[in-house]
């Protein structure tokens, strides 16, 4: 905790309560009952009163950031004097594993398409940029997955360039969680979005070895995070809801944990948990996080107590 009072300097930091006060005047308008219930039923353990107190003003913000946004792009043209064209605002969504990112970025996407149903809003993860596990185990650092080395860095930042760029058509590929692997024919094609959502471990890192980071493509950025004995138990949660949904799948990469001696399934997660994750979080995920925008600090049951906000 030592250093993150430092880092405090540099945000202003809210309560739940301070917090909420800042969703402005037109949420009984923007937000109604079917919507939140189609929230919940998108995410039964979400918490609607986080959506309240928490996402509300949280998409205020980002929507006020991208007005400014596209100001900018409009001064842009008139200094210019010729037409400048389509950009995205892109928002970076960054923390540990398993502490709640996807959540996160989906949920925030979902607000933002209900509010604003006439702007294009896309998310993608940057798991799809890990190189496949054939191409980890070649590389001997098949166990270093989730680490700098094991996403194909060039590749992620040429596709960030494109869509900054407002190509028409941008394929982004994609990882699945079930087969452990990054999936060989599937991908999301962007098709010039007002907004996107990029969500991952890895997004505000600088790589020594480039002259162009991620977080150069981000016009806003959040770090969701969390104490890590609780990230732990989320992992293990997690885990243990892909081993309930591996038993009839034989293909599945944890049909075998499934199947097997479910106390020896868990001792090797919390195995994977302790090498491989928190020695990522504590050597390459958490020193990014003096680089975001806002911070979602979380606690028990994934509630959010508090939220810093950059102030420069
Ligand atoms: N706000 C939330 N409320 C309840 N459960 C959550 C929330 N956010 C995440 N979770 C749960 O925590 C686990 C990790 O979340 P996930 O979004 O998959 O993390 P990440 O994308 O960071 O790896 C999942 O089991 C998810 O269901
Ligand atoms: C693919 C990931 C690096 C990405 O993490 P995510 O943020 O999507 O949870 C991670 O889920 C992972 O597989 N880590 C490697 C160690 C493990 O099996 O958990």
């Amino acid at each position: 905790m030592g250093d993150f009072v430092a880092v405090t300097r540099n945000y202003y930091v809210f309560n739940r309560d301070k917090w909420q006060a800042l969703h402005g005047h037109t949420k009984e308008a923007e937000i109604s009952d079917a919507d939140l219930q189609s929230v919940k039923a998108f995410h039964d353990k979400i918490s609607l009163t986080d959506v309240r107190e928490i996402y509300w003003p949280l998409r205020r913000l980002v929507y006020l950031y991208f007005k400014s946004f596209r100001q900018k792009r409009q001064t842009l043209a008139h200094f210019l004097d010729q037409r400048v064209g389509p950009s995205p605002f892109i928002i970076g969504i960054a923390g540990s594993v398993a502490v709640g990112k996807s959540t996160t970025a989906r949920l925030l996407n979902l607000l933002l398409k209900r509010a604003y149903p006439n702007l294009r809003i896309e998310s993608i993860t940057t798991d799809g940029f890990l190189y496949p596990n054939a191409e980890l185990t070649r590389r001997g650092i098949l166990d270093r997955k989730g680490f700098p080395e094991s996403y194909d860095m060039p590749r992620l930042l040429s596709m960030l360039n494109a869509v900054k760029a407002g190509a028409a058509d941008v394929p982004v590929p994609m990882y699945d969680h079930q087969t452990y692997d990054v999936l060989r024919d599937q991908f999301i094609h962007l098709e010039r979005p007002d907004i996107l959502i990029v969500e991952g471990i890895n997004v505000l890192q600088l790589p020594s070895n480039s002259q162009i980071y991620v977080s150069d493509f981000f016009d806003f950025s959040v770090y969701v995070d969390a104490d890590p004995a609780l990230i732990e138990e989320w992992y293990l949660d997690r885990f243990g809801a892909l081993l309930d949904t591996a038993f009839t799948d034989p293909d599945d990469y944890y049909y075998q944990y499934a199947i097997g001696n479910r106390a020896d399934a868990f001792a090797m997660a919390r195995r994977v948990w302790h090498d491989v994750n928190l020695k990522n979080l504590q050597e390459y995920i958490l020193p990014t996080r003096s680089r975001a925008d806002l911070i979602l600090h979380k606690t028990a049951h994934h509630r959010i107590d508090r939220v810093y906000l950059r102030k420069y």
